[in-house]
């Protein structure tokens, strides 16, 4: 029994019938068939079609056309082809092999050859998409996701599974892990990697703003709309918009995302037309959205959308095998051409700490060691205050110690409290985003006094 699904289009149903018998006779169960060509793409939407039997001359269009519609399609260029001809179509049909149609056969189809020439399509098919993945793979490896750990090699081969198609990735893990990197690595090894790769974190667009971003809007739709402007959605068109920070998308406007993912097509605030939109989805958040979820915070039918297929991206401190790996990055990027090194000490040092502002805090400690540093090789003071002051754990009473949120709101305020509430500074002690700081305070309702740092850029 074959897994494989084959879609038959032809406008003799006696011969669908025919074709159907042969193919089911060599194992194939799911056949789907069309006796006209405008219903294809639906077809192809609704079902997963490995291969296509296609005749030459349909009533409504032609074969040729048709195979170009297919052939456009990215979600459907993959499809390998096969085109039946009746008598005299050879000439045609032999043009359809120079557009790169698989093989065509002529009527009356010979059993025996059809369904070698099936096999023969669908494995070369898989062997495609294998290479492409192996690519995808490579790619992954060299360039832009750095580490050797079983945990970040798992995040590539995630990556490298569900690049080529078009399902919507979730993407888990703590502030400064490389959640924002695995959605770019997604773009980049996908299909869509020639079109736009756009970047939103929904917490630093305040929510009265975000429906017209995401959406659009009409010109005169609400009081300053003077022009129409293009969401979002309508610019990442055939490419990846990728929602940072999704636990932040406002409960009022969960439902228009869900319908937008449901019916792939979005109404600009002040029209009445739907657009259809060609857009993969990646979403990415550090918060726990389950317990979000379970609270009613974030809409249970959004995130099952969502989460069709999710990466986590481990803490740094989880993979300390990588800290080296990565530390040299950072020092080739900071220092391109004095090709400076770290000390034993230095790099012990940077080994022990524990990133609690992970890979983002570890490239800032880096890009300071080799400002602050005058020799060719980093030594530990060079490094940042928070790596030198690392001393071992004293012994713990569980029962009086803080829940790990207690620890993070005390620890916020006493850096802020460090740094007069300069919040540019304080982002830089905890190695995170200033956006990013602005969302903690937000969520931990730590209000900075009205008086500090009037001057601070905002
Ligand atoms: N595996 C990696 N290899 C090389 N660089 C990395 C890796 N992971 C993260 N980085 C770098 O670390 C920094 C932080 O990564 P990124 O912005 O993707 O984190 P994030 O999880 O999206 O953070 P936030 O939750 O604050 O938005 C970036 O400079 C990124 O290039």
């Amino acid at each position: 029994m074959s897994k494989e699904s084959i879609l038959i289009i032809d406008d003799n149903e006696l011969y669908i019938d025919a074709l159907e018998a042969i193919l089911r006779d060599d194992g194939y169960e799911e056949i789907f068939a069309l006796t006209k060509g405008h219903n294809v793409l639906a077809t192809l939407e609704n079902n997963k079609i490995d291969l296509i039997l296609l005749d030459i001359s349909l009533p409504d269009v032609s074969g040729i056309e048709l195979y170009s519609r297919i052939k456009e399609n990215k979600l459907y260029s993959h499809i390998p082809i096969i085109f039946i001809t009746g008598h005299g179509d050879v000439k045609i049909a032999v043009e359809a092999m120079k557009l790169g149609a698989f093989y065509f056969l002529s009527k009356p189809v010979q059993p025996y050859e059809l369904q070698t020439l099936i096999r023969c399509a669908l494995d070369n098919s898989k062997l495609q998409r294998e290479i492409a993945s192996l690519k995808v793979q490579l790619q992954t490896n060299q360039s832009l996701i750095i580490g050797k750990t079983p945990a970040i090699k798992k995040v590539m081969t995630r990556i490298a599974q569900v690049a080529h198609c078009d399902a919507t990735v979730f993407v888990k893990g703590e502030s400064g892990t490389g959640k924002s990197l695995v959605a770019k690595a997604i773009h980049e090894s996908s299909l869509r990697s020639k079109h736009p790769f756009i970047a939103i974190d929904c917490g630093a667009i305040p929510s009265s703003l975000l429906e017209s971003e995401l959406f659009g809007h009409e010109k005169g739709a609400f009081t300053g709309a003077v022009r129409k402007k293009k969401g979002f959605f309508l610019r990442a068109h055939q490419g990846t918009l990728f929602l940072d920070e999704i636990t932040n998308l406002p409960l009022e406007l969960q439902p228009k995302l869900l319908r937008v993912i449901q019916e792939r097509e979005i109404t600009p605030i002040g029209s009445d037309k739907e657009i259809k939109v060609d857009v993969r989805i990646v979403t990415a958040t550090n918060d726990n959205i389950e317990e979000m979820v379970n609270e009613g915070k974030f809409r249970r039918d959004l995130y099952y959308r969502l989460n069709v297929f999710s990466i986590d991206l481990p803490p740094l401190h989880q993979r300390r095998e990588d800290i080296p790996l990565l530390a040299q990055h950072f020092l080739n990027k900071y220092s391109p051409n004095t090709k400076k090194s770290f000390s034993k000490e230095a790099m012990q040092t940077i080994i022990n700490y524990d990133w609690p502002g992970n890979i983002r805090e570890l490239d800032h400690a880096i890009e300071h060691a080799v400002i602050i540093s005058n020799s060719k090789e980093i030594q530990k003071q060079d490094l940042p205050s928070a790596l030198q002051s690392k001393t071992s754990s004293p012994s713990l009473n569980f029962d009086s110690l803080y829940t790990l949120k207690e620890m993070e709101k005390k620890y916020l305020e006493k850096v802020l409290m460090h740094t007069s509430y300069n919040q540019t500074q304080a982002a830089k002690i905890l190695g995170i985003e200033r956006k990013s700081l602005w969302r903690k305070l937000k969520r931990f309702e730590i209000s900075i006094p009205q008086n500090e740092n009037p001057n601070e850029a905002k």
